[in-house]
């Protein structure tokens, strides 16, 4: 095993495997450690604010637009210009940082690939530092797999521009420590990627991107602009160089989409409407209102849900009245090319899904699939036609209140014995693939992630802590949920056979009772099962 170099202060308590190095460099871990003792603190004391937020919700308070920046709200201003690369963004792929991966998205046709640390990934060191390494490998050139069945996968000529997705501000990197204290994963993801990518991004003319996850607030997206000017000031860029697109993914993000523009605007490339996170949300936040917050099925909340389209329609008329991308969300829907019933219908649910948001002004959207590419881009090629994107339909038509946007209870649909079914399934499945090491994966023809299992296993503890009747009569208790369990992973026993033992069911089962049953709802999934991880 080879040894790293580490600078004062600085500990690398993960395995340190062939050419890690190489991105373990002494000046990524440098700016590490900088990054770490700068901003640190500014990160738990925003952590601490979501608590405090939390608790005045739960108490019965609301979300409101901020009224202190009503100079932002009111004013003309405009972000930057699109960077290099990311003036057309008509299909963006997202998917995990493995070779395999790395090599098909690159390959796949699409405009961006989204290289992801975060809802597709498990934090697990060697895929963080692996990911990191695979990168840098794409951006030589020098990047190559061979699958264990013998097929050769190499780098194509087109590429599309890579962003990459750090980890939220909430989760440590706990296999690095400065001066004793762990650091944070979106610091380590970011300073990692910037320093060994950076410059060779720049040498294609493109730069050092990202996609930045989770957020709640525009002082959190204010902690990230200082992050990125002071790394910018440390490495010599110019300031401006490194952009980053916000997921509005979170309810109290929503509220506050102008600011969080305001905060970037040299830095923006606009904003995304993460859809699967913001229903985990909506769930997280007001899981202690009773009826008015109660969701149906997770299967049967769609985009044209009242309080889903007031986001989506809020999300594009904000940006595009400041100049920046908005960018469109995830259609779970998979398609397979081993059952053509399956394929149409993911090709046909994923057209629509496209439709609604190019219609909707969106510039551009996300696929979780390349086969999913070609659909993507016809839909939008339709309604952009040369146009790169649509920053100038500005929509001033919208108009959207606070009330709008916490209409829950307008949601069509029913919360059903076979909806709770579902939620605990999809739960255990995700949580012993992520315990496995895979943070995406495909069940019952729908992509999971960390975004969607967040909804399954939220969902089942609102329902149970607020004592749901469902469609059928019957009662969400405790012991009806442990029953579901117990019967979900008899099947899934009897699917696996001896394969079952080793592919981490029992701690899934022991995860998903900690996160779906306990009294004190966990704020985020992947935190104790991070905890569990090497
Ligand atoms: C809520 C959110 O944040 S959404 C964004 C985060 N989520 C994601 O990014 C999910 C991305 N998608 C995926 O990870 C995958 O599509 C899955 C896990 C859902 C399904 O993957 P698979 O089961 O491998 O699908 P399938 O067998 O049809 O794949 C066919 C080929 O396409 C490749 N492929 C599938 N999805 C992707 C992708 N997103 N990126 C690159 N290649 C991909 C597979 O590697 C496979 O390649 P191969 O033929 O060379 O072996
Ligand atoms: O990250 C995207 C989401 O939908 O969550
Ligand atoms: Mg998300």
């Amino acid at each position: 095993m080879t040894t790293l170099t580490t600078p004062d202060g600085v500990a690398v308590t993960g395995p340190v495997h062939d050419r890690y190095e190489q991105v373990l460099s002494p000046a990524a871990l440098a700016l590490v450690a900088d990054l770490h003792r700068r901003f640190d603190r500014r990160r738990h004391e925003l952590l601490a604010a979501r608590f405090e937020q939390q608790q005045r919700l739960h108490a019965g308070g609301t979300l409101e637009f901020p009224a202190e920046a009503a100079q932002v709200r009111g004013g003309d201003w405009q972000v930057a210009p699109p960077a290099p690369g990311l003036v057309d963004r008509r299909v963006e792929i997202t998917g995990p940082t493995d070779a395999k991966m790395t090599i098909n998205a690159l390959n796949s046709g699409a405009k961006v690939w989204l290289a992801d640390f975060e809802d597709a990934n498990t934090p697990l060191w060697e895929n963080m530092v692996g990911g990191q390494l695979n990168l840098r490998d794409a951006l030589t050139g020098t990047l190559s797999f061979t699958a264990p069945n013998g097929k050769r996968y190499e780098l194509g000529e087109q590429q599309p521009t890579i962003v990459v997705r750090p980890r939220g501000w909430h989760l440590p990197e706990k296999h690095v420590t400065v001066d004793g204290e762990r650091v944070s994963g979106s610091l380590f993801d970011f300073a990692l990627y910037l320093v060994n990518c950076g410059r060779l991004q720049l040498d294609r003319g493109l730069g050092p991107y990202y996609y930045l996850p989770k957020m709640e607030s525009h002082l959190e997206a204010r902690l990230w602009n200082d992050v990125f000017t002071h790394a910018e000031a440390t490495l010599g860029l110019d300031t401006g160089t490194i952009r980053a697109t916000v997921l509005i993914e979170t309810v109290p993000a929503a509220f506050c989409m102008p600011e969080i523009l305001y905060e970037l605007r040299e830095h923006s490339a606009g904003l995304n409407a993460g859809r699967w996170d913001y229903l985990f949300s909506i769930i997280k936040k007001f899981r202690s209102r009773g009826a008015d917050f109660l969701l149906p099925d997770r299967n049967a909340v769609t985009m044209t849900a009242p309080f889903m389209r007031a986001y989506t329609e809020l999300l594009v008329s904000t940006c595009h009245r400041h100049g920046a991308h908005a960018i469109g969300g995830m259609a779970a829907f998979i398609p397979s090319r081993r059952d053509p019933a399956v394929n149409e219908t993911a090709l046909a649910k994923v057209r629509d899904d496209k439709t609604w948001e190019a219609g909707d002004g969106f510039d551009g959207s996300w696929v979780a699939h390349p086969d999913l590419v070609p659909v993507c881009r016809e839909v939008f090629d339709g309604v952009l036609g040369a146009a790169p994107n649509q920053l100038g339909r500005t929509r001033d038509e919208v108009s959207v209140i606070p009330a709008q946007l916490l209409n829950v209870a307008a949601t069509p649909g029913d919360k059903t014995l076979d909806g709770l079914r579902n939620a605990v399934g999809v739960g255990l499945r995700y949580l012993a693939a992520w315990l496995r090491g895979s943070g995406a994966v495909a069940i019952d023809n729908l992509m999971e992630d960390a975004a969607t299992a967040e909804i399954s296993r939220s969902q089942v503890w609102q329902w149970l802590h607020n004592d749901v009747t469902l469609a059928g009569g019957e009662k969400v208790t405790r012991a009806l949920v442990e029953q579901i369990v117990t019967e979900q992973l008899e099947r899934i026993r009897s699917g696996y056979g001896e394969a079952y033992d080793a592919a981490a069911f029992d701690a899934a089962r022991e995860l998903f009772v900690e996160v779906a049953l306990a009294d004190d709802f966990v704020d985020f999934l992947t935190l104790p099962a991070y905890e569990r991880m090497p």
